[in-house]
């Protein structure tokens, strides 16, 4: 099946956020329907918080198992336990901590005062296997077939902690790496490489907003995956761009799928 990006525009983020929360619920009904399980990978970020403060609002919520969902992180700010800051923390608030989840089943990435102590590389290491003990034979390579995967995008066209140039990015072997120096702060963050988030059946990339607009813009106009991380995001059968009409605002006509609202 092609993986060429598939466009859904909507009016502003509220509605962004509320829609992808309903297709999240259909996706992960419709795999624990079929293999009694499902996996998700949330990002960092106001639209995947967004997206997940819609799904914990959503009356539909209680169409899934939550007991049977696995959930994993594409990246983490590398601090201490329940600093307001991590992913993780975020996570729970805005929809973790309201559903029955298994907590053997949330695969939160690790803090900088956990049993690594500040050692990002390692870390990055035992969350990588932790990746690969889940990863089965009929997985391709030592990391779960997600059944979907979400990033948001940065301005700069980052995905995950994957930022434009930096060594991340570059990584064709590890899974997930250390990273040091980032951008967006804080500087030193625990990511999923390219290969890892490729392993996912579907990737989702959210955009909201006018400062998101020239990051979509070139990351579907067939940009470099150094230089423009998000244009390297994809799923094995389906990548999925769920944008708002400002993030929207700069893509090539050719692109803007016509009949989205
Ligand atoms: O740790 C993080 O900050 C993220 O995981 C990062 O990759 C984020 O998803 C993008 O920067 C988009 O963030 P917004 O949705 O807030 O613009």
């Amino acid at each position: 099946m092609s993986t060429a990006p598939q466009l859904v525009v909507h009016r502003d983020k509220e509605l962004m956020a509320q829609a992808a929360a309903a297709r999240l619920i259909t996706r992960i009904v419709d795999a624990q329907s079929s293999r009694g399980e499902a996996s998700v990978v949330l990002t960092g970020g106001r639209n995947g918080n967004g997206l997940l403060a819609a799904l914990a609002a959503a009356p539909a919520r209680d169409a899934v198992d939550w007991s049977r969902l696995d959930l994993w992180w594409g990246d983490e700010r590398f601090l201490p336990e329940g600093d307001p800051d991590r992913n993780v923390t975020q996570a729970r608030e805005a929809l973790l901590d309201a559903v029955p989840l298994d907590p053997e089943r949330v695969h939160a990435m690790p803090a900088s005062d956990g049993p690594h102590g500040t050692d990002v590389e390692a870390a990055a290491a035992a969350y990588a296997a932790e990746l690969a003990a889940a990863a089965g034979p009929e997985d391709h390579g030592p990391v779960p077939s997600f059944d979907v995967l979400m990033l948001g995008v940065g301005p700069d066209t980052h995905v995950a902690s994957l930022f434009p140039e930096l060594p991340a990015v570059r990584e064709t072997e590890r899974t997930v790496v250390g990273v040091h120096g980032a951008p967006k702060p804080p500087p030193t963050r625990v990511t999923l490489t390219l290969p890892a988030i490729r392993a996912a059946r579907e990737v989702w990339l959210l955009a909201a907003g006018e400062d998101k607009a020239e990051a979509a813009a070139i990351a579907l106009s067939g940009a470099g995956e150094i230089q423009a991380p998000a244009a390297g995001a994809h799923g094995r059968t389906r990548t999925l761009w769920l944008l708002d009409a400002a993030a929207a605002s700069q893509l090539p006509r050719n692109l803007y799928p016509a009949a989205s609202a």
